[in-house]
C-alpha cells in the first residue's frame, strides 16, 4: 500500500546541513497499523510527512496505492491526498469554525453538493460520538474530543490511509487509550491502513501490527510488534522499552550457587499454561522467578520472566520448554 524506496531528506540552515532521512526503505501493507518510533530528532515527523508529500524528499521514491507521490504534479497530488487523511498532535482545527464546519471543510474544498456534505458530516459526527457537539467551537471541547474531530475531518473524503503524527502525545493516558481504541476499531472495521509516529512505546504495543525504529534518519530495526518488543535487537529499542517498564530489573546476586539464569518468553496460548511447573516435575529442576510480567501486544497475550534454574537437569528443562514453544534465552 505504501512503499518508501531510498527516501532521503536534508535540511539546510545557517547551522549547516542536517540529514533527517537517510535512504529509508519501508513497506506498509494494506490494512496494517504500522508504527514508527524513535527519539526526538530521529526523523519521524519528516518520514510521515513524505507520505503525503508535506515534505518533498531530496532522493528516493514514495509510492502510495501504486502511484508515485514524489513524481506528481500539483493537481495529481491534490487528488492523491484525498486518499490519505492525516491527524496531528495539536489537532490543527479551524478555531473560528464549528465542529460540523471543521468536519465538512475537506468536502467543501472538493466542491461536493451541499446535501452530500451535510449527510456525510452528520454520519461522521455520529460515528465519532460528536453529534451533540456539532454547533460548538473547538475551544469548547476537551483534547480527546478535539482529536476525534481531527479524525472525523481526516475521514471525510473516505481515505484508504490515515497518517497519525504523534496523535496522542498531547493527551492524558485515559484519553490516549480512548483514541487508540478508536483507531484500532477504524482499522479493523474499515480496513483503514494506518501509519503512526510516536515516541510512546505503549502506543505501539496497543495498536501496531508492525513497527520500525528510527535513529538518526535510519531504520535500525523493523518487524512484527511482538517480535520487536519481546526480542529487541538494537540498543535504542532496548533502551526505549526499558524506560516504559516498572520492575523489569532483577537482582542477579540472589541466584543460588550453580544456578542458571534464563529469560523465558511465552506467547499466545502458552502464556497461561503451567509449562514451568510441568517441566520442573519431569526434570527435577527448581526455579525461582526473579522478574516477570504478563501483558498483551495488539491483543495477543504474552508473558516474559527471568528465572534461575537450580538442581535437576537444566539442559532437559530448556529443551522441553523450547519444544513447548517457550523461547529460552540464557542470561548466564
Ligand atoms: N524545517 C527544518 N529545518 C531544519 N531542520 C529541520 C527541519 N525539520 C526538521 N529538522 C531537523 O531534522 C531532524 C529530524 O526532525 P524530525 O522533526 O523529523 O524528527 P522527529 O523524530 O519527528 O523529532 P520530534 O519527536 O522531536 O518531533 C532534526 O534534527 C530536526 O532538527
Amino acid at each position: 500500500m505504501i512503499r518508501l524506496e531510498g527516501v532521503t531528506k536534508r535540511y539546510r540552515s545557517a547551522a549547516g546541513e542536517r540529514v533527517a532521512l537517510d535512504a529509508v526503505d519501508l513497506h506498509v501493507a494494506k490494512g496494517q497499523v504500522f508504527g514508527v518510533v524513535g527519539r526526538s530528532g530521529a526523523g519521524k515527523s519528516t518520514l510521515i510527512r513524505t507520505i503525503n508529500r508535506l515534505e518533498t524528499p531530496d532522493g528516493g521514491r514514495v509510492v502510495v496505492g501504486g502511484q508515485d507521490i514524489t513524481a506528481m504534479k500539483p493537481a495529481e497530488l491534490r487528488a492523491a491526498r484525498r486518499r490519505i487523511g492525516m491527524i496531528f498532535q495539536h489537532f490543527n482545527l479551524l478555531n473560528s469554525k464549528t465542529i460540523a464546519e471543521n468536519v465538512a471543510f475537506p468536502l467543501k474544498l472538493e466542491g461536493r453538493p451541499t446535501a452530500e456534505i451535510e449527510a456525510r458530516t452528520a454520519e461522521l459526527l455520529d460515528r465519532l460520538g460528536l453529534a451533540e457537539h456539532a454547533k460548538k467551537h473547538p475551544a469548547q471541547l476537551s483534547g480527546g474530543q478535539k482529536q476525534r474531530v481531527g479524525i472525523a475531518r481526516a475521514l471525510a473524503c473516505g481515505p484508504e490511509v490515515l497518517l497519525c503524527d504523534e496523535a496522542t502525545s498531547a493527551l492524558d493516558p485515559e484519553t490516549t487509550d480512548e483514541i487508540l481504541t478508536l483507531l484500532d476499531g477504524l482499522n479493523r472495521e474499515l480496513g483503514l491502513t494506518i501509519v503512526l509516529i510516536t515516541h510512546q512505546m505503549e502506543v505501539v504495543r496497543r495498536v501496531c501490527d508492525r513497527v520500525a525504529v528510527l535513529k538518526d534518519g535510519r531504520i535500525v530495526e523493523e518487524g512484527a510488534t511482538a517480535d520487536v518488543f519481546l526480542h529487541p535487537q538494537s540498543p535504542v529499542t532496548r533502551a526505549m522499552l526499558a524506560e516504559g517498564e516498572d520492575g523489569e530489573g532483577y537482582d542477579a546476586s540472589v541466584v543460588p550457587a550453580g544456578g542458571r539464569l534464563a529469560k523465558l518468553t511465552f506467547r499466545g496460548g502458552s502464556t497461561y499454561e503451567p509449562e514451568l511447573s510441568r517441566v520442573a516435575r519431569t526434570t527435577g529442576v527448581d526455579y525461582s522467578i526473579l522478574s516477570g510480567r504478563i501483558s498483551r501486544i495488539r491483543g495477543e497475550p504474552y508473558g516474559q520472566m527471568v528465572v534461575a534454574f537450580t538442581g535437576g537437569d537444566a539442559d532437559a528443562a530448556t529443551a522441553q520448554l523450547t519444544a513447548r514453544g517457550v523461547v529460552v534465552e540464557a542470561l548466564s
